[in-house]
């Protein structure tokens, strides 16, 4: 296995639960993610996309393999970013401060913690929303609040978990076009699991997962 790997993942498996009632979300799954990559895992649902996704973010342990993040230091799980499919934002904290929470936890002063909470913001368009409550704000936008909340953390790669599911065909692809114009301006690999066809006609790289089983294929031409 190549040693620039953001992420691999060994025969990983996963299984939750014990006896007759244990479910194998992940069979034993091979696939390493580089630098610039923009992969979409795509299969039906119940086929373990988020179980993967889990494990190469460190969210899971696998019961049986193993996942590396080669190209990160050890404590550089947290250049990981993951975006889940509810925006879950913080009811009483404006957009801004949401998209900061993360970095606050983890210590970053001002001035620097609210240049890159400017910079996420604007990077997925929605800067001008900084001072709204989430309950003032579409779906769709908060959804690009949680994406600006990962990106604030400068993450070498990102990882999102059917980030369109829950909004319609125009405010998915809007979301799409942010997520893949900021890992590019980051430089950061991109995977992400979904059922959206027009989300994965427009990544590079399709992954497939069938009862728990990843397929993973060469990188074809996108179409638009
Ligand atoms: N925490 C858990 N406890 C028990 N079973 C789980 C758990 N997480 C996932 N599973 C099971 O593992 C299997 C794979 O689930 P997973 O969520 O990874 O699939 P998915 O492809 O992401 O599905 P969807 O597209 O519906 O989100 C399913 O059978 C699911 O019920």
């Amino acid at each position: 296995m190549s040693t620039d790997a953001l992420v691999v993942c060994d025969d990983v498996a996963r299984t939750f639960g014990s006896g007759a009632a244990a479910v194998v979300a992940v069979h034993g799954s091979s696939c390493s993610v580089h630098s610039g990559a923009r992969i979409a895992i795509a299969g039906p649902s119940g086929s373990g996309k988020s179980t993967l996704l889990h494990l190469m973010a460190g969210l899971e342990r696998p019961t049986r393999g193993t996942v590396t993040w080669p190209a990160l230091d050890p404590a550089g799980i947290r250049d990981i970013g993951v975006v889940f499919q509810s925006p879950s934002l913080v009811p009483n904290l404006d957009v801004r401060e949401n998209a900061g929470l993360p970095l606050v936890i983890a210590g970053v002063e001002d001035p620097g913690r609210a240049e890159r909470v400017s910079e996420a913001l604007a990077l997925v368009g929605v800067d001008d929303l900084a001072t709204k409550l989430p309950e003032e704000i579409s779906g769709g936008q908060a959804q690009r609040v949680a994406v600006a909340r990962v990106l604030a953390q400068r993450p070498r790669l990102l990882l999102a978990d059917e980030p369109t599911g829950q909004l319609d065909r125009a405010a998915g692809q809007r979301l799409l076009d942010a997520l893949l114009a900021a890992t590019e301006h980051l430089g950061a690999a991109l995977v992400v699991t979904t059922h959206d066809r027009t989300v994965i006609d427009r990544l590079e790289t399709r992954w497939t997962m069938h009862e728990g089983r990843l397929r993973t294929t060469a990188d074809r031409t996108v179409t638009s």
